[in-house]
C-alpha cells in the first residue's frame, strides 16, 4: 500500500493548493479554538471545495460534542474525523456509528505503556495516529512539534493503518519512515515558519522527502508481493 502523507493545519487556499500539488494524500483542517491553526466551519468548507477529490479531507476535532459533529457532517462532509482529545474507545465507536463516518483516533505516546490502549482504539477506529504525548502544561493536545521515540512504534500493526506524527519535518521524515514503516506520516509544525503559518517550500520538501523514502523502503512493492 502506498505511503499516506498528511499535511495538517491548512488555513489558506494558497497552502491548500501547495499541499495538493506537492502530492499530499490527506489534508487536515483544525477545529480547536485555542489553536493558531483553527479554522471556522465556513473557511473549512471553502478550503475543502478546492481539493476536488485530490486528497482526503480530515476534520481534526478535540472531544467534539454531537451538535458540533452534526454541523461538520452536514456542511463539510469530511472523509475522516480525527479525534485528538480524550475520547474513550466507547465514544470513538459511538461517533463512528452515529455519524457514519470514518474516524482516526490519535493516541499520545511517550512510553511503551502508552501502547496498551491501542488494541481497544484499533477495534473501533478506521485508522490510528500515533503522536507525541503533550506535556502536562501544553496549551494544545497536539500540533506541538514534539517528537517521541519512534522505535516504540516501529512496525506497529494493530490491524488498522497507523500514521506517525509529532515533530516530523523535511529533514527527519525519511528517517522516521525507514525506522517505523508505518502506513503514513502527518505533519503540522514542521512545515511552518511560525505557529499556524505554513511554509510552501517546507511542504514541498516534506512531501518530496517522504516520497523518496517511500520508494527506497518499497511500500508499493511490499504490498504487491503480499497481495
Ligand atoms: O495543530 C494543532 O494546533 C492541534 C490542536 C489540537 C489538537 C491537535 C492539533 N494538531 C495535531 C496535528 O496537527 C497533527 O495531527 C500532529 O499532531 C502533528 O503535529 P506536529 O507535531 O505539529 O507536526
Amino acid at each position: 500500500m502506498p505511503l499516506l502523507v498528511k499535511i495538517c493545519g491548512i488555513k489558506t487556499m494558497a497552502i491548500m493548493e501547495t499541499a495538493l500539488n506537492a502530492g499530499a494524500d490527506m489534508v487536515g483542517l483544525v477545529f480547536f479554538a485555542k489553536s493558531p491553526r483553527n479554522v471556522s466551519l465556513a473557511t473549512a468548507c471553502t478550503l475543502s471545495g478546492r481539493t476536488c477529490g485530490r486528497a482526503a479531507v480530515v476534520a481534526l476535532t478535540v472531544d467534539p460534542d454531537d451538535d458540533f459533529l452534526q454541523l461538520v457532517m452536514r456542511d463539510l462532509k469530511p472523509d475522516l474525523i480525527q479525534l485528538h482529545g480524550r475520547e474513550t474507545p466507547e465514544r470513538v465507536a459511538d461517533i463512528r456509528q452515529r455519524f457514519k463516518v470514518r474516524v482516526m483516533k490519535a493516541v499520545g505516546v511517550s512510553a511503551r505503556s502508552d501502547l496498551a490502549d491501542i488494541p481497544a482504539y484499533a477495534a473501533v477506529s478506521d485508522m490510528l495516529l500515533v503522536d507525541a504525548k503533550p506535556p502536562k502544561d501544553a496549551a494544545h493536545p497536539g500540533g506541538n512539534g514534539l517528537a517521541f521515540d519512534w522505535d516504540l512504534v516501529a512496525g506497529l500493526d494493530p490491524g488498522r493503518p497507523v500514521m506517525l506524527s509529532g515533530g516530523l519535518d523535511p529533514d527527519n521524515v525519511a528517517d522516521a519512515i525507514r525506522r517505523t514503516r508505518l502506513a503514513g506520516v502527518d505533519v503540522s509544525s514542521g512545515v511552518e515558519s511560525a505557529p499556524g503559518i505554513k511554509d510552501a517550500d517546507k511542504i514541498k520538501a516534506f512531501v518530496a522527502a517522504a516520497r523518496r523514502a517511500e520508494a527506497e523502503v518499497g511500500y508499493g512493492a511490499a504490498f504487491a508481493a503480499a497481495g
